[in-house]
């Protein structure tokens, strides 16, 4: 890891429970205070089982596109934000192939983040198709220009995941030198849009990370972290993950 400052970020997706909120606490509670930046992000309806703490932070995992208004089932970044949330995991594969997020979605959704204080963290990622046909830095190049081609102030505000959807779920992680070489090449490929901004933005790894294997991962140069999907349903688990971002 580099002068970044980790973040650790846990997306419980739709799982959870208020307690395991409380015994996710009671085990972050305990962990020794660092540098290193630990954000949760259960589903909304949990946010307030978490007591204020300047342990973690909180988060969302989706938001609206639209300021308020007549769009059933839907939550605005202004309301995240007045529930606690200071982030938001915007574009997760999951989002993309489940639920229609396009890529105009996606910056619709980031600028509503940027706009509410929050800060956006962009997924990204290429199928295990795309890799096979080598194709993965063309897909995430094509990804990347959708959302900063036209607005590169929104950089400066964000956080990247890369999230290969291959490794999603699947105990298939990328290894750390390809997680890196993506890293790398998303850090190059972003200095277009804002050099200063590319060097700053943390870029964080999404994968099947686990105790065992995130602190390759986060030796690398270009990893700043992670999002961690099942390993953050275990607390201790989860708490053995930011502590190994702690030493890298
Ligand atoms: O999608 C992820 C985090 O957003 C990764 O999930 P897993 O860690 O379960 O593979």
């Amino acid at each position: 890891m580099t002068q970044r400052r980790p973040l650790i970020a846990a997306n419980w997706k739709m799982n959870g429970s208020c307690e395991l909120a409380v015994q996710c606490c009671e085990t972050l509670s305990q962990l020794p205070a660092s540098n290193t930046e630990i954000l949760i992000c259960p589903p909304v309806i949990f946010l307030n089982d978490f007591p204020k703490s300047d342990r973690y932070q909180l988060g969302a995992q989706n938001v609206s596109s639209e300021v308020s208004g007549a769009f059933t089932g839907e939550i605005s970044a202004d309301m995240l934000a007045a529930a606690g949330a200071s982030y938001v995991i915007i574009g997760h594969s999951e989002r993309r192939a489940l639920f229609g997020d396009t890529d105009t979605l996606v910056l619709a959704k980031t600028k509503r983040a940027i706009a509410a204080k929050m800060t956006p963290i962009v997924c990204f990622g290429e199928t295990l198709t795309e890799r096979q046909q080598e194709k993965t830095m063309q897909v995430l190049a094509q990804h990347l220009d959708a959302v900063y081609a036209a607005h590169p102030e929104l950089l400066q505000h964000s956080v990247i995941a890369y999230e290969p959807i291959w490794a999603i779920g699947t105990g298939e992680t990328a290894s750390p030198a390809q997680a890196q070489a993506v890293h790398a090449f998303i850090r190059t490929y972003l200095k277009k849009y804002d050099d200063a901004a590319a060097s700053k933005v943390r870029i964080i790894y999404g994968g099947s990370v686990n105790a065992e294997n995130c602190a390759a991962l986060f030796a690398q140069p270009d990893i700043d972290g992670g999002l961690v999907g099942g390993a953050s349903l275990k607390p201790a688990e989860f708490a053995a993950i930011c502590l190994s971002a702690q030493d890298s």
